[in-house]
């Protein structure tokens, strides 16, 4: 199984579907509150992707604006703002510009194999200059990514780049935030072209939130379901949701920040939770758990995705996550990281697995799992 990081599209669009106009001047549609959301998605990131277009036409700086969240990410033992990375065909990029020029992080562009010269011509100084193959060989690009340690790609445009991740179904989520008006203009670049998507009519993405933030609004769509019975690539999937949920958990210094997705056969989410969801003792499990009916007769062939193994002692509440799963009928549960015996000794892989249910672990994404918790770690 290959693995990639986590990929987040993130565009900003008029309503009539264009990202930008053809002032020559880049065009603001986000507001200053989506602006400033998109700065913390950034600083979440380990790296953020554009076009070389888009280095073209925007002369961008992909820095982290807020000093508190890059202090917080140097706290966190990362660098102040996310490594930068482009593709081009061309190699025909500026050292000048500011995606090279500022920002005390790498730059990494992934040239096509015949551009690799002209690339490295132009930027090898300012760059580390990467052979992507040729065509472009996206999931070998991501691959790269994961093995120089990037397990969160924010991919910011432009429309070809879009274009290409959405026809591979190579993302784990897509931003898009529609500004309130309209641009009018043919020539103008849309957000994507036409093109053989697999997300039609029949296999629809999947809106996981509509937040307005003033006059823009902001959809968060997820990729659907793989179909049929889950297999590992899309347990992997699931589980990266469930990863990614730990991450809205409220600090807290004497607790693990989990997330959890439970799953119904046919790949329809019966219900998500985090930790300290609603109350400072919730752990994750739990409170998904408890939005779903004790009942409802899709529990007997759902599984549960948590970044954590779940708990089978705990001080705070009479029953365990791991008797709560068991209560509920629950055959299957997929994990990324058995529990540490920080707080507690946790013995839920095994007592799931002793009353006959499947327990899946899924290793890759321990790392991701243990970085949401770096701060119950301290050097
Ligand atoms: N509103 C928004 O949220 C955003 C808007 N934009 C807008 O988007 C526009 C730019 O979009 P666009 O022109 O589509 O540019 P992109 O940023 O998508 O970059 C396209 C370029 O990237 C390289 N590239 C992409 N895919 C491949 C591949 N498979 N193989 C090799 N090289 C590849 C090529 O570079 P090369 O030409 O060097 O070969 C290609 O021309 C601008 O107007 C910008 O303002 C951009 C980002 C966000
Ligand atoms: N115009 C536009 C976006 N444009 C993106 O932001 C980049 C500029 O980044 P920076 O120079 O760091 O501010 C630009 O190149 C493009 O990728 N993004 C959005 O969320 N909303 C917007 O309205």
């Amino acid at each position: 199984m290959t693995v990639r990081p986590y990929v987040l599209l993130s565009v900003a669009s008029s309503i009539d579907g264009h990202i930008d106009d053809t002032s020559g001047m880049p065009l603001a549609l986000s507001n200053e509150a989506d602006f400033d959301r998109v700065d913390e998605v950034r600083a979440g990131c380990d790296a953020i992707l554009v076009g070389a277009g888009t280095i073209r036409a925007d002369d961008p700086r992909l820095l982290v604006r807020s000093p508190d969240r890059r202090a917080a990410r140097v706290a966190r033992g990362l660098g102040p703002t996310p490594l930068k990375v482009t593709l081009t065909g061309r190699g025909d990029l500026d050292p000048s510009a500011r995606f090279f020029t500022l920002g005390d992080t790498g730059k990494l562009v992934y040239a096509t194999s015949g551009a690799v010269a002209r690339a490295a011509g132009a930027v090898g100084a300012v760059a580390t200059v990467v052979d992507a193959g040729d065509p472009l060989d996206l999931p070998g690009v991501l691959a790269d990514l994961a093995a120089r340690g990037v397990r969160r790609l924010m991919v910011e445009g432009g429309g070809a780049v879009h274009t290409m991740f959405l026809s591979a179904g190579l993302f784990d989520e897509l931003h898009l935030v529609i500004a309130p008006f309209l641009v009018g203009d043919p020539d103008a670049p849309r957000f994507l072209a036409a093109g053989a998507y697999p997300y039609g009519p029949g296999n629809p993405l999947r809106l996981a939130e509509a937040r307005p933030l003033g006059d823009v609004v902001l959809l968060r769509y997820l990729p659907p379901p793989a179909s049929g019975v889950p297999g590992p690539r899309t347990d992997l999937a699931w589980l990266r949701e469930a990863v990614e949920l730990s991450r809205r958990c409220p600090r807290s210094d004497s607790a693990f920040a989990v997330g959890a997705v439970v799953v119904a056969a046919d790949g329809e989410v019966l219900a998500t939770g985090h930790s300290r969801e609603s109350s400072p003792h919730d752990h994750a499990e739990e409170a998904a758990l408890a939005k779903i009916a004790p009942d409802d007769p899709r529990l007997a062939a759902a599984t549960v995705y948590t970044s954590l193994e779940p708990c089978t002692t705990r001080a705070s509440r009479p029953v365990s996550c791991t008797d709560l799963i068991l209560a509920a009928g629950i055959p299957r549960v997929v994990l990324a990281w058995r529990e540490p015996g920080v707080f507690t000794d946790c013995v839920g892989a095994e007592t799931l697995r002793e009353a006959g249910r499947t327990v899946v672990e899924l290793p890759e994404l321990a790392a991701e799992v243990r970085a949401v918790n770096a701060h119950l770690f301290p050097a």
